[in-house]
């Protein structure tokens, strides 16, 4: 089973657009059907397809809900008898400029928390230095990349920010601390922490609404990024299926 977490309603619908459009998952997958999770939350459950049951979870905005809710699904899932054994965390983001324009799709070869740490007169300091935790989850290195070409993505290191950058100095901060970084949003090591306490393989996909830098909402293409996710999921299908079949 797989799970694709996103945070809010309109991503997780370009997730299910993909992965039910003809070429990617099985037209019989239709809309699919409400799916009640532990704590007031509902999946979108598609079956039928080459992936075989798919649900996909608006868990909300930032690292600690979509923790919260990836935890749920996946604790109620392994209650069930049926567990997920994929997790993909998905949305829209940042993009670092030159390598990842806006309206591109990111698959993370690296899930890094870039604010988990702490300031000091040395500057920041990760939370690993301070001898707590990881700052970082690895997706499977054969499949992250099978799905990027599959996807014409980019291959690279995802942080996850609890605050979105909005200055060049942040975003110039932020490249020096991590040069393999393409892209930054909210929720891919929420997303990790739960998937990993639970042993479950994770990925991370996002398609780029805005640079990293300077804040200018109006530049925002939020809608070209959703439509890139759906299609990134159309393309993904494949290698997902292969994943599912062949392990
Ligand atoms: O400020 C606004 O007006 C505004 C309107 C719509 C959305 C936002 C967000 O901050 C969305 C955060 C949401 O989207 C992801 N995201 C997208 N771009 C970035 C980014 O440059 N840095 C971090 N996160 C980003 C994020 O994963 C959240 O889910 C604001």
């Amino acid at each position: 089973m797989l799970l694709v977490v996103t945070a809010v309603a309109a991503e997780r619908d370009s997730a299910a657009r993909g992965l039910t459009a003809p070429g990617g998952g099985d037209g019989d997958t239709g809309a699919g059907v409400q799916h009640p999770l532990p704590g007031d939350r509902t999946a979108l459950r598609l079956t039928g397809g080459p992936l075989g049951t798919v649900d996909l979870l608006a868990a909300g905005v930032g690292p600690a809900a979509v923790a919260a809710g990836t935890a749920a699904a996946l604790a109620a899932a392994e209650a069930a008898g049926t567990p997920y054994d994929l997790v993909i965390s998905a949305g829209i983001g940042g993009g670092f400029a030159p390598a990842a324009p806006v309206g591109s799709v990111v698959v993370a070869d690296a899930i890094v928390a870039a604010d988990l740490g702490a300031e000091t007169p040395e500057g920041f300091v990760p939370v690993t230095e301070l001898g707590f935790g990881t700052t970082r989850h690895l997706p499977p290195p054969g499949l992250s990349r099978a799905a990027a070409r599959a996807a014409g993505a980019g291959h690279g290191t995802v942080l996850t920010v609890s605050t979105v950058t909005g200055g060049a100095d942040r975003a110039r901060e932020l490249a020096d601390r991590h040069p393999t970084a393409l892209a930054e949003a909210m929720e891919g090591f929420g997303v990790a922490e739960a998937a990993a306490a639970h042993r479950v393989p994770v990925l991370e996909v996002r398609a780029v609404s805005n640079p990293v830098g300077p804040r200018d909402r109006a530049a925002w293409r939020i809608g070209d990024a959703l439509a890139a996710l759906g299609d990134a999921f159309r393309a993904m299908v494949p290698v997902l299926q292969e994943a599912k079949d062949h392990g």
